[in-house]
Parts: C-alpha cells; structure tokens; sequence
C-alpha cells in the first residue's frame, strides 16, 4: 500500500515537471526534492536519498530536458537506475549446489520471521531437489525449536535441536555433524534473535559462526522496521560475514524503502522476500521489477510507454484498437517483432509485461533471443495471409505445420515452438480485451474506464498480491480515487 502511494508522489513530481513550459535548474531542483521526500517517507536512508540526488543530476542533462520530448521517461529512468544500482550490491550472493553439502546459517532479531524463513528457504530448495536439514540453534527462546520442529514436520524436512541443551554452539555444531553424515546438502542453522541489539546476542552469532564455518550467513530483516534498517543490518554485518538479506512480512504495510538500506549497510544482495505466513509464501527477489512496483510504475504502465515509444505513431491505433479487442492474430505478432527488432535491446520492451521476460528473453541471452525471433519470422514468412490473420489456434493443422517447415527450411520442431509461443502470447493479451486503451496524450483515460475486474487482469500477478488480492486492489482504488491511480499506473506514460 505503501509502495503504491510512493508510486503516486513520484509520478506526480515527475508530471509537475514535464508539465513545466521551461525545465531549469529551479524546476528540476524542485522535482528532485519532491522524489526525496517520498523516498524518505518510504524509509529510504537520508543518505542514501541524498547521493542519490547528486547523481540523478550528474545523469540527467539539463539541456536535453529543456529540449527533449521525453522529459518524464529521461527522469524516470534516471531514478529508476538510480535505485536499481542501490539494490545491486555488485556481487551475486553464494548459491548452495545440489550434492555438495552448504551451511547456511540465518541471523535477524527476534520476530523478523527468522525460524519461519528458514523452513520457507529449506522448502524452497527441496522442491529443487536438495536435501535440506534444519538446525535449531535458538536457545534463548522457549519454544523457539518448538515452532521449527512444527515447521519442519508439515515440510517433511530433517530437524535437529534439544530441550535440554543451552549452549547454542554445541547444538549448531552436533546438528552440521549429524545431517552432513546424512548426506544433507543444504544445512541451515537458524540461531537466536533477542528483541534488541545486545552484545551478547552479537558475540553468540559470533561464536556460532565460528564453530560451524556456514558458507553463507543470510540476515532476515522484518521490511516494516523502517528507518532502523540500516543500523540493524550494519549492526550484523559487523559481527559475522552477512552474504545475503532475506526480507520478510512485505504482503503488510511495509515501505519497502528499508530493502534499500539494508542493501548498503551489508553490502549483499536480497536474495528472497517473505510474502506471507504460509511456507509457499516466498519469492526469489529480483531488483528490476521490485524497483519498477517502489516507483509505483507497474509493468503494465511501462507496457503502456514502451508501445508509444516503439510502435510507429501511424500503427498505434490500429494495434491499441486489437489489444482491446483481445485478437492476438500471428500477423500482429509478427509486426511487433519487426518493431521490437527495429528498437534494439529488445530485452526491454517484453520485460515491461509479465510472462514475457523469461521465457522468450532470459537475461543475458538477448542476442540469441533476437536470433529466435528472426527464425520465428522467417517461418511466419511462409505463411499464407489466412494464416496470419486468423484467431484460431484449430487451423494450424499437421499438414500445414509441414508445409511452413518445409518452406523456411526449419524443422517441423521449431514451427510447433513459434506457434506454443504465439499461444502464451495471446493468451496475455487477451486479457487486455474490453479494456478501454488510452491513446497518447489521454493517459488519464485509463483511470476513467478502467474497474477493478480489468485491472486485476492486466496487472502483474505479484503486483495485485502486494496490493492485496482483489480485496486491496478494490479499496485502494476506492481509496485513492481516479486521480491517484492515474498517477499509479497510467502517469508514467502518454502525455510527454
Ligand atoms: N505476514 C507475514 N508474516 C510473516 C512472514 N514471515 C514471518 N511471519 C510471521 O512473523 C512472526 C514471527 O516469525 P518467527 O519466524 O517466529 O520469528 P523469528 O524471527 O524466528 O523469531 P525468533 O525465533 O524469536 O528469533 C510469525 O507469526 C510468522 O508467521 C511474512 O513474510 N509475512
């Protein structure tokens, strides 16, 4: 929720500008102070608010402002880089192997939700196929093996731990013995969290980590403790080797902004957030879509900009007429491929829409995803008119499979690929159909016409959780009227 209203404000600072007859100094000034006041309002550091200010100015050139038609996409890209680069400490966290045994050992202060991320994390690995163990090195607590026990049953995972025993590092330590002579190749140690930063809570982790050597010390962090993120993590960090941060509870009221700060004080990635109580409640982080939903901007509004930026002014209609119409036909595939081709790095526009990213373009691989995309052209090239302009999936028959094969000189394999492909395709799309499509320039139509049945469609799944299911998105939009969801999804594009 808070997410979203952060959203608002930097879009309507960002709108406040370009909406500026001259972008000097003083306006931009002014936009870039509003951005800072959101930020710390979503419990982003000071600091942290404060570089990142000096270095949107470096980036962002004053005279191409004045001059640009794309004040807002230039600003928005700055800060959207901007928060991106905090999240991204550079370097990738460990990552346990399959076969090969890992310690990993969970840090975090009591309720951060450290015992319920450990059986997430375990679950996690072994529906990848790990055999994971957990270990309770929570002394400190009464019941605190208790719950880890409860946990790990449900999950049908290994647990160790005792009543009787209170030193901590012996139990850690019989626990890794145990379970690595049992072949577990994921060992996970979670260990006490007193309700304050004392010392002595420092010097157990200390000695815990010692004794056990973990290849990774993850740090969960409660994403609702706002400013005192920081300080915490830092607080961590200087006891033991923090390699990774696991952010929990970010289906409540969190900010958000505290991500942000526990990034720099640790100088690790988030590798995982907690999205709820339930085990399955846990989603690998990636930093691009989590700052996209930070800005507010949603996947689909930046859908929304990419078209108008990369569709031919003279096509728009007509392909905004089609979405809305949910007819997703191989010839309107075909064109958008000849415009994503033309653009360049195509890994941006299909990373705008959900489903699209990674299965048509995984990161890193743009090259090759380009190369696909010429090959599905090619074959649609041997299509006949009918083909192409048909909605029906039924009359792509066997024989006519063989015949585009035959006539692109690809196997019959790869025409079934580029026909699955334009199934997932269309079935996105089509969920667009009946929804009103605002045309450049009238971004704010998207808000007149749109209700919450369409908008639970469109947007990104994780969104719509974040926001709360159909429930939240339903008394958010009653609560911030049109106006602000104009602002939330639509501001960032159409009037430039
Ligand atoms: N909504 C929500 N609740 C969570 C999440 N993660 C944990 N919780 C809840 O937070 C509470 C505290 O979690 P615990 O796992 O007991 O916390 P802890 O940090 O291990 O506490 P100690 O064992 O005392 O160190 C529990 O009620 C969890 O169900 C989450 O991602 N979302």
């Amino acid at each position: 929720m808070v997410l979203a209203q952060l959203g608002g404000s930097i879009s309507r600072a960002l709108a406040q500008m370009s909406n500026a007859t001259v972008i000097d100094e003083k306006v931009l000034n002014e936009c870039l102070n509003e951005i800072s006041r959101a930020l710390l309002q979503a419990d982003v550091q000071f600091k942290m608010v404060r570089d990142m200010q000096a270095n949107i100015k470096r980036i962002v050139n004053l005279e191409a402002l004045a001059a640009g038609t794309n004040k807002r996409r230039i600003m928005q890209q700055a800060v959207f880089t901007e928060l991106c680069t905090m999240l991204d400490p550079g370097k990738p966290s460990f990552t346990p192997k399959k076969g090969k045994p890992s310690v990993v050992m969970f840090v975090g202060l009591q309720g951060s939700g450290k015992t319920t991320t450990c059986t997430k994390y375990a679950y996690y690995h072994q529906k990848k196929g790990f055999k994971p163990a957990l270990v309770c090195a929570d002394t400190f607590r009464a019941g605190a093996f208790d719950q880890l026990k409860q946990n790990a049953t449900k999950a049908k995972i290994p647990f160790y731990g005792s009543y009787m025993e209170s030193d901590p590092v012996k139990i850690a330590v019989e626990g890794v013995e145990r379970f690595k002579k049992e072949n577990c190749d994921l060992i996970i140690v979670d260990t006490s969290g007193r309700h304050k930063q004392e010392a002595a809570l420092f010097e157990e982790m200390r000695q815990v980590s010692e004794a056990t050597k973990p290849d990774l010390v993850i740090f969960v962090m409660d994403s609702s403790i706002g400013q005192a993120a920081f300080d915490q993590a830092q607080a961590f960090k200087q006891s033991v080797s923090v390699g990774a941060v696991i952010i929990t509870k970010m289906d409540g009221h969190a900010k958000g902004g505290g991500a942000l700060s526990a990034v720099a004080a640790t100088k690790s990635p988030v590798i995982f957030i907690g999205t709820g109580e339930h085990i399955d409640e846990f989603e690998v982080f990636d930093v691009k879509p989590f700052v996209s939903r930070l800005l507010g901007m949603g996947d689909w509004a930046g859908f929304m900009d990419k078209i108008h930026e990369v569709v031919p002014t003279d096509q728009q209609p007509e392909l905004l007429q089609k979405l809305s119409e949910g007819s997703f036909t191989l010839r309107l595939m075909y064109e958008q491929f000849q415009n994503i081709l033309k653009m360049g790095p195509i890994g941006q526009v299909f990373s705008m829409l959900p489903g699209f990213s990674a299965e048509l373009m995984p990161k890193g691989h743009e090259k090759e995803s380009q190369a696909k995309i010429k090959r599905y052209m090619t074959m649609m090239d041997s299509m006949t008119d009918a083909e192409l302009d048909s909605t029906n999936p039924k009359l792509m028959t066997e024989s006519r499979i063989i015949r585009i094969a035959r006539g692109s000189g690809r196997p019959v394999r790869d025409v079934i690929d580029m026909l699955e492909e334009y199934k997932r395709l269309a079935k996105i799309w089509g969920k667009m159909k009946g929804l009103k499509i605002p045309k450049k320039g009238e971004m704010s139509a998207l808000s007149r016409n749109m209700n919450v049945q369409h908008m639970s469609k469109v947007l990104p799944p994780q969104m719509l959780k974040q926001i709360g299911g159909m429930g939240g998105l339903q008394s958010l939009m009653k609560q911030m009227g049109s106006k602000e969801m104009s602002g939330m999804f639509g501001g960032m594009g159409g009037e430039r």
